[in-house]
Order: C-alpha cells, then sequence, then structure tokens
C-alpha cells in the first residue's frame, strides 16, 4: 500500500492543496483568495479558520478523513533561521508561529494547519524546507547599519525544488550549477544559487527586491520613515504596508497579475505603468543577483504563478537575456516537494530533523 500524503501550501494568495501516493500525484487543488476575502482578516493568524475549511471542504469533496493520511505535510514559516531539511511538527514550532515570533506570513499557517490534521488523523505532521533556509554568506548579511542584518527569508522550497529539477533535466548536479532563481508569485524572491547555496537573496517580507503583487519591495528608507512617523503607524500596519498590501495592491487594488493584465490591455494607463515598473524591478533584481558570482551565470530560472505570463516573461527576457540563458519554468514545485521530503523520513531514507527555536 502506498503511503497516502497530504500537503498543504498557504500562501499569500492561495491555498494549495495536493494528495499523493507515496511521491506520485493524484490530485491538486489551487484555491485563490482575493484581496477582499483577505481582508476581512486583521492578521495572518486570523485566517485560520478560512483556510481550514477550505482544506476540509476538499477532503469532503473527495470522501477523504484525516484518519486515511500517513502524513500531512505544510509548508513550513517564519521561524529561527534553519539548515534546509524535513522538520517535524512540535509544539515550540507552532508557539513561534502562532505567535509570529520570527516575523508573520500565510505560511505560518502551513504546520499549523498540518497539525490540526495530522493530530485529528493520528500521523505525524511534518514541514520542509521552510522560508527561512538560511545559507547567506557573511557579506551579504551586513548592511550600512550595524543594528541591522540581512536575513535569509524566501521562496526556499519552490526554488530549491525548481533549481534541482532543472539541473537533473540538464544531467548535472545542483552544486555544479551558478543559477539564478526568480520566484514570481504573491511575493517575489529572486535568490543567487551558487554551486547549490543560496548565497544571496532579497528579503521580500521585509520591503527588499522588486514590488510584486503584494509586497511593496525596495523603496526610499527616508521617505518611508518619514510616512511611518507622520502617520504614527503601529507594528502590525507597517508589516501590512510592506506585505499584503503593497505592491499591485497598493497601486491598483488586486492582487491578480492576470487581472492587471486584462486591465493593460483594455487601455488602462494607470495600470500600464505599474505593470511595466514591475517587470523593470524584476529585471533589475535578476540583474543584481549576478554579482555573487561575478556574472558567472550558468541560467536564470523564471518560476511562480506570475511565469504563466508570457508577456510579462517575454518582456523579462528582453532585460536580462544578456546575462545568461533564461528558462521558464512557470508554477512551482512545492506541493510536490512537500510530498517527497515526507515520503524520505516515512521511508527511512532521511530523519527528520526536530526544530529546537
Ligand atoms: N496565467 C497567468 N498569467 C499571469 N499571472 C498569473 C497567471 N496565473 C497566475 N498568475 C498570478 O500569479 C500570482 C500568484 O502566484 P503564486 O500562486 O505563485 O503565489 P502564491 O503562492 O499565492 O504566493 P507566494 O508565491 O508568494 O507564496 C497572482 O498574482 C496570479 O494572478
Ligand atoms: C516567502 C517569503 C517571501 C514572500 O512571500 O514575499
Amino acid at each position: 500500500m502506498p503511503y497516502k500524503i497530504l500537503t498543504i501550501n498557504p500562501g499569500s494568495t492561495s491555498t494549495k492543496i495536493g494528495l499523493y501516493h507515496d511521491t506520485e500525484e493524484i490530485l491538486t487543488q489551487n484555491i485563490s483568495h482575493s484581496a477582499e476575502d483577505l481582508a476581512a482578516f486583521s492578521t495572518i493568524t486570523d485566517q485560520f479558520p478560512y483556510r481550514l475549511e477550505k482544506i476540509n471542504a476538499f477532503l469532503a469533496g473527495q470522501n477523504l478523513k484525516a484518519g486515511d493520511f500517513a502524513a500531512i505535510v505544510g509548508r513550513g514559516g517564519l521561524l529561527k533561521p534553519l539548515v534546509s531539511g524535513t522538520y517535524k511538527i512540535n509544539d515550540m514550532m507552532l508557539d513561534d508561529l502562532k505567535h509570529n515570533r520570527y516575523g508573520a506570513h500565510a505560511c505560518n499557517l502551513g504546520a499549523i494547519l498540518a497539525d490540526m490534521i495530522a493530530k485529528q488523523g493520528g500521523c505525524p505532521g511534518y514541514i520542509v524546507d521552510p522560508v527561512v533556509v538560511d545559507e547567506l554568506t557573511p557579506i551579504a548579511r551586513v548592511t550600512g547599519r550595524p543594528e541591522i542584518v540581512r536575513k535569509s527569508i524566501f521562496h526556499a522550497l519552490n526554488q530549491k525544488a525548481v533549481a534541482k529539477r532543472f539541473a537533473k533535466s540538464i544531467n548535472r548536479p545542483y552544486n555544479s550549477l551558478n543559477l539564478i532563481v526568480a520566484h514570481l508569485g504573491g511575493g517575489i524572491s529572486v535568490g543567487c544559487h551558487a554551486l547549490g547555496e543560496v548565497v544571496d537573496v532579497n528579503n521580500a517580507l521585509d520591503g527588499e527586491g522588486p514590488f510584486s503583487p503584494e509586497r511593496a519591495g525596495t523603496m526610499p528608507a527616508g521617505q518611508f520613515a518619514e510616512k511611518v512617523i507622520s502617520e504614527n503607524l503601529d507594528h502590525n500596519s507597517v508589516a501590512k504596508l510592506l506585505a499584503g498590501k503593497g505592491g499591485l495592491v497598493a497601486h491598483l487594488g488586486t492582487n491578480d497579475v492576470r487581472e492587471v493584465e486584462r486591465r493593460v490591455a483594455a487601455g488602462d494607463d494607470r495600470a500600464a505603468i505599474v505593470y511595466q515598473a514591475m517587470i523593470y524591478a524584476i529585471a533589475k533584481s535578476i540583474a543584481a543577483a549576478a554579482v555573487p558570482v561575478c556574472g558567472k551565470v550558468d541560467h536564470i530560472i523564471l518560476t511562480g504563478g506570475i511565469a504563466y505570463s508570457e508577456q510579462l516573461t517575454a518582456k523579462l527576457k528582453d532585460y536580462i537575456g544578456f546575462i545568461a540563458p533564461v528558462v521558464v519554468l512557470p508554477g512551482e514545485n512545492e506541493l510536490q516537494a512537500l510530498a517527497e521530503g515526507a515520503y524520505r523520513v516515512l521511508t527511512g531514507e532521511e530523519a527528520a530533523k526536530e526544530y529546537k527555536g
């Protein structure tokens, strides 16, 4: 009998669910959450019942119960910086995530949702390659203020999975290549994978890198500080300006790039300039990611939901094609990568790591 594995990936604009038998995909579902739906919740943690209901509806629709699974795997959230791997969900992890101790992000719900269903079903719950996988070089951490140190927070699960899949497709070990991986989703992270390690990457949650459907990205720090002071904004409001209510949401009131493209096609000039500006900002981040490897980039990989857009990837290629060949691998491999991480542990190929906080 194959292991039945349920995978749960709460993203900033969606909840993706997958059913696997061992590592074979049986079924996946992508439930989109509009900016309007999410606006009803003041914190990410408040979204828990809403997202759980969506998952339960999915299970009921498939005649599945929590007890049917060998493991439930959630996307790993904002935790203490960690080495890559599969981690068993434990109380310390849940406590850090529920209290947003290392920051707030939709993926914090991954372990919380997985744990709830795993406890109902009496099976183990895991996370794999959380967003805090940290392989930055010492110089990549330094900013112009000693008290402000850069952090590695990115779409680690998808960036690693896509980079390894691509390396395999060209018969090269992942750790023999210099790759730039641009994950283009609700948030955007651009990582420089130098011989298998993500030695630099923008922390999209913290006002670094290009703006995205929901992230503000890099902005003039002085003007931003002035806004925070003059409007007397609290911590939660500042976090929301940076991640959740930034980018396309702030400019155009939608987190859906397809909708923006429809508006552009219909002659909306405001949508056109914002859309072009986002592509321009992504291209500049990709070019910057060539620096850690002195421009010796083997390939640039464009991935994430936005990479489905042919007009956007074509424009990006115009900007960055001079650096290295561009490969488009749209969507993400995250559900599959979660199932594979759990399977390695279930079969004893790898030991689950323990989160120690
Ligand atoms: N065919 C398409 N053309 C253009 N944009 C698309 C297409 N399909 C999806 N998108 C856009 O991709 C974005 C969502 O990407 P994705 O599903 O990777 O994000 P997420 O998982 O919700 O968030 P994150 O990747 O930050 O965790 C949305 O803006 C959506 O409109
Ligand atoms: C995964 C953290 C980056 C983001 O969602 O913007």
